[in-house]
């Protein structure tokens, strides 16, 4: 398999501390990864570096066929480059329907003059109908973001993370807030994604995780603790002291 993300070596200090220590971590191009570990073990840290948002210390952050560097780019050229990220808190416009949140977060032509001659066009509309299906709100197209529920608003975040057609999607706690049913919904949505996309998920609820089914990398401070199925992690002593046996 050959990566799509490889971040080898990284290390980033917050005021003497080690948060990231000496981290290797690989994606393939269609995966499916769950990203577990005790609090301030790195997640958020992690997912913060690949985006460009935290600059680490040392190592590597490569990324694609030519193996890219991310480090020297901005957070936008990340993004532009095919790196998606869902925050925990749904972040769509409330005041706006589901099709104009979609519309807004199509790849849209930039610059100002290009945005303002921008019209919506045949083609829109189906994509805005694709990412909606998708995502499962087909039949929630006319409503406001703000009446949706809060699962169907994550999904609808997710939809406008599409319409960026990204490569790979760093989700963090999908399931935080959610109903069994939106939960079990979630996990069909993200395996589906992960056939044509390599979507990261970090996750402390491990029924959700096991739903998955997929790779889990358990990080303890700043580093890989152990990586495999959630049943070889789950049997790993040091994983079961540091995180599962609380
Ligand atoms: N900007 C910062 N300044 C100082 N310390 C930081 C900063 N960002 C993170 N840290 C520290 O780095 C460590 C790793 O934090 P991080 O948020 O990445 O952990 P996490 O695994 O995401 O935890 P959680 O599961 O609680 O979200 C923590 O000890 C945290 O306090």
């Amino acid at each position: 398999m050959t990566a799509l993300l490889e971040v080898s070596g990284v290390s980033k200090s917050f005021d003497g501390f080690k948060a990231i220590n000496n981290l290797s971590f690989s994606i393939g191009e269609a995966e499916l990864r769950a990203v577990i570990g005790p609090n301030g073990a790195g997640k958020t840290t992690f997912m913060d570096i690949v985006t460009g948002k935290t600059r680490p210390d040392e190592g590597e952050v490569r990324w694609g066929e030519k193996s890219q560097s991310l480090l020297k780019m901005s957070e936008a050229r990340i993004a532009q480059a095919g790196i998606g990220r869902k925050f925990q808190r749904p972040t769509v416009f409330e005041d706006q329907t589901v099709t104009e949140n979609l519309i807004m977060a199509l790849k849209a032509p930039r610059g100002p003059f290009a945005v303002m001659r921008w019209k919506p066009t045949r083609d829109t509309d189906e994509r805005v109908s694709d990412l909606a299906r998708q995502v499962g709100l087909a039949d929630q197209l006319d409503r406001r973001a703000g009446e949706l529920s809060h699962g169907q608003k994550q999904w609808l975040e997710i939809g406008m993370l599409l319409a960026q057609e990204p490569r790979l999607l760093l989700v963090d706690e999908p399931a935080a807030g959610m109903t069994l049913a939106e939960r079990e919904q979630t996990t069909a949505l993200l395996r589906r994604l992960a056939e044509t996309h390599a979507v990261v998920v970090v996750e402390h609820d491990m029924e959700f995780v096991r739903r998955l089914n997929c790779k889990v990398t358990v990080l303890h401070q700043g580093s890989v603790l152990a990586e495999g199925s959630l049943d070889h992690v789950s049997a790993n002593p040091d994983v079961i002291k540091v995180y599962l046996g609380r």
